[in-house]
């Protein structure tokens, strides 16, 4: 079997009483999108974090292409190359979509910004941040301002910055939250090209993109996977149907 790029080990995190994460284990291997489904508040975001590095977990460890990085911090981890895209965005508002692009592509050389050269004439950034942006669908936009994109546009422009790193894998966190029928239809397109170039870990609600997206899927319930399988499997699988899929309405 392949070697997964990310391995999490018996991953515990405690709020007091609570077990946010209690003792998870799952990987992520080239190619692939893995989405981690659960019902609010099952722990997917404080597992998220643990494993992009904003929390710290009270055992287990992350492991990224063998190495433990358990105790690194997420500008660390990003340096690996763990992308990210986010609930809430992170792009400037006020800049191009060609910008906002650079400036990812600029954080992909470490974060030293050359002030005596200016960056939108630089060739090689430029042409980074252009690829990313054909990628994801928006190079005829590039001149638009972000404010002026609509939500979908903008979260393609998130997964555009995200691949100006050149990242080894991409955590995602609800990327479809708030979009229409179209915006996440749209946005499936792009995440199901997108895993020939860094497998993904995808926490979604939308269940019509994990069936139409994931290769596996593991529910969490309770801070504890239930069960992790192919869509088939988690759709016919009865503890599952009970825990998660039948209260997908409240969702
Ligand atoms: N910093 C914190 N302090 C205390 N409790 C927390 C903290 N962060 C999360 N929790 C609790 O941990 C549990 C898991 O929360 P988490 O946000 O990870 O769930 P989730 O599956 O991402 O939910 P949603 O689908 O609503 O985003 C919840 O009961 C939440 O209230």
């Amino acid at each position: 079997m392949t070697e997964p790029i990310l391995d999490i080990r018996g991953v515990t995190k405690r709020f007091g009483a609570l077990a946010a994460s209690d003792d998870i284990s799952l990987d992520l291997r080239p190619g692939e999108i893995h989405a981690l489904i659960g019902p609010n508040g099952a722990g997917k975001s404080t597992l998220i974090q643990q494993i992009a590095g904003g929390l710290a977990p009270d055992s287990g460890r992350v492991l990224f292409d063998g190495r433990d990085v358990t105790a690194l911090s997420t500008a660390a981890r990003a340096q690996l190359g763990m992308g990210r895209t986010f609930q809430i965005s992170a792009l400037a508002m006020d800049y191009t979509v060609l910008q906002n692009a650079v400036l990812g592509a600029l954080g992909a050389r470490g974060g030293v910004f050359r002030f005596f050269r200016p960056v939108m004439r630089d060739a090689a950034l430029l042409a980074r941040a252009r690829a990313a942006l054909d990628e994801v669908g928006l190079a005829e936009f590039e001149a638009m301002r972000t404010s002026e994109l609509s939500h979908g546009q903008r979260r393609q422009l998130e997964v555009a910055v995200a691949l100006t790193l050149a990242p080894r894998i991409f955590l995602m966190d609800e990327p479809m939250a708030g979009l229409g029928s179209e915006g996440s239809q749209r946005l499936t397109g792009i995440l199901d090209r997108l895993r020939r170039r860094a497998p993904i870990l995808l926490v979604e609600h939308d269940m019509d993109a994990v069936f139409a997206l994931a290769d596996r899927i593991s529910v969490l319930v309770y801070g504890q996977i239930i069960a992790t399988g192919s869509v088939a499997e988690i759709r016919s699988d009865a503890e599952v149907r009970r825990a998660y899929l039948g209260e997908e309405d409240e969702a």
